[in-house]
């Protein structure tokens, strides 16, 4: 995935908000990019361009060596697949939510305990309805759900910001484990510094919609280049001390 020169401006009461300014840079393949920054930077609007969510008003975004505006929606959708902090699901029951991106190919889904026994879950929630599912049960559903429909590029916005810890470390072993086996890439954008920092290979930092830094995720940690990323990381790593060592952001 490549960014190529994307700004975003979004006009409200004839008010122009710059929240994307010129961002240029690639997600290689087989790698996760942490992408960190202050809130209303612009993270989830970059994540919305890769999807076609939203598209840039300058500037192209390549899937796959291909801009996203020359790509059909679904096929778009099923190789570059996204989860966000609230997921969504399908009404009915878990099995029939796991058992959608299979059909769409064509295959059926041979080994649904298998995937419950991934995240954690008695595989007799597979006959349940969604809706007696909790916040951490979607969300594990959710994210199985998504890696089904095979994609080859997964977006992730806050996906763990409202687990437990013991959820998100059963999410984070999901999506490193399929990482690994699928070679897929990966952009993860995450407020707990932590988290970017154990599962980056790069990391970006943006700030009021331009990419300050982009590093190797140890470098970027050991030794930011910016003034900003150094203050970012400090105030963070100083909220993580407050918060007893470690504990959940809401
Ligand atoms: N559809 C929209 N219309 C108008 N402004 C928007 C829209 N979407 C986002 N914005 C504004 O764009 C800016 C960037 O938002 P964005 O959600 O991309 O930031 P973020 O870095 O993901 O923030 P957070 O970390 O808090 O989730 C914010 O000022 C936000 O209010």
């Amino acid at each position: 995935m490549r960014f190529e020169g994307v700004t975003k401006t979004f006009v409200e009461r004839n008010q122009p908000t710059h929240v994307l300014r010129g961002i240029s840079g690639e997600v290689p393949v087989g790698k996760t990019l942490t992408l960190v920054g202050p809130s209303g930077s612009g993270k989830s609007t970059l994540l919305s361009l890769c999807n076609l969510l939203l598209t840039p008003d300058e500037g192209q975004v390549y899937i796959n060596g291909r801009e996203v505006r020359q790509w059909s929606i679904p096929k778009l959708r099923q190789t570059v697949g996204m989860a966000f902090q609230t997921p969504t699901l399908f009404p009915g029951t878990v099995q029939d939510n796991l058992e959608l991106g299979p059909q769409l190919r064509g295959e059926r889904l041979k080994n649904p305990e298998e995937w419950m026994e991934a995240v954690d879950l008695p595989a007799n929630l597979l006959g349940r309805s969604v809706e007696e599912l909790s916040g951490g049960q979607r969300q594990r559903i959710a994210l199985v759900r998504t890696i089904l429909n095979g994609p080859s590029i997964l977006l992730l916005d806050e996906v763990t910001s409202a687990l437990d810890p013991s959820s998100t470390q059963v999410v984070e072993k999901l999506i490193t484990d399929w990482k690994a086996k699928s070679g897929a890439a990966i952009l993860w954008v995450t407020h707990h510094l932590d988290q970017a920092r154990r599962l980056g290979d790069i990391t970006w930092y943006v700030e009021a919609g331009e990419l300050l830094e982009a590093n190797d995720t140890k470098t970027f940690f050991t030794r930011p280049e910016t003034e900003q990323a150094r203050s970012f990381i400090h105030h963070k790593d100083a909220e993580l001390d407050d918060t007893d060592g470690g504990g959940e952001e809401a």
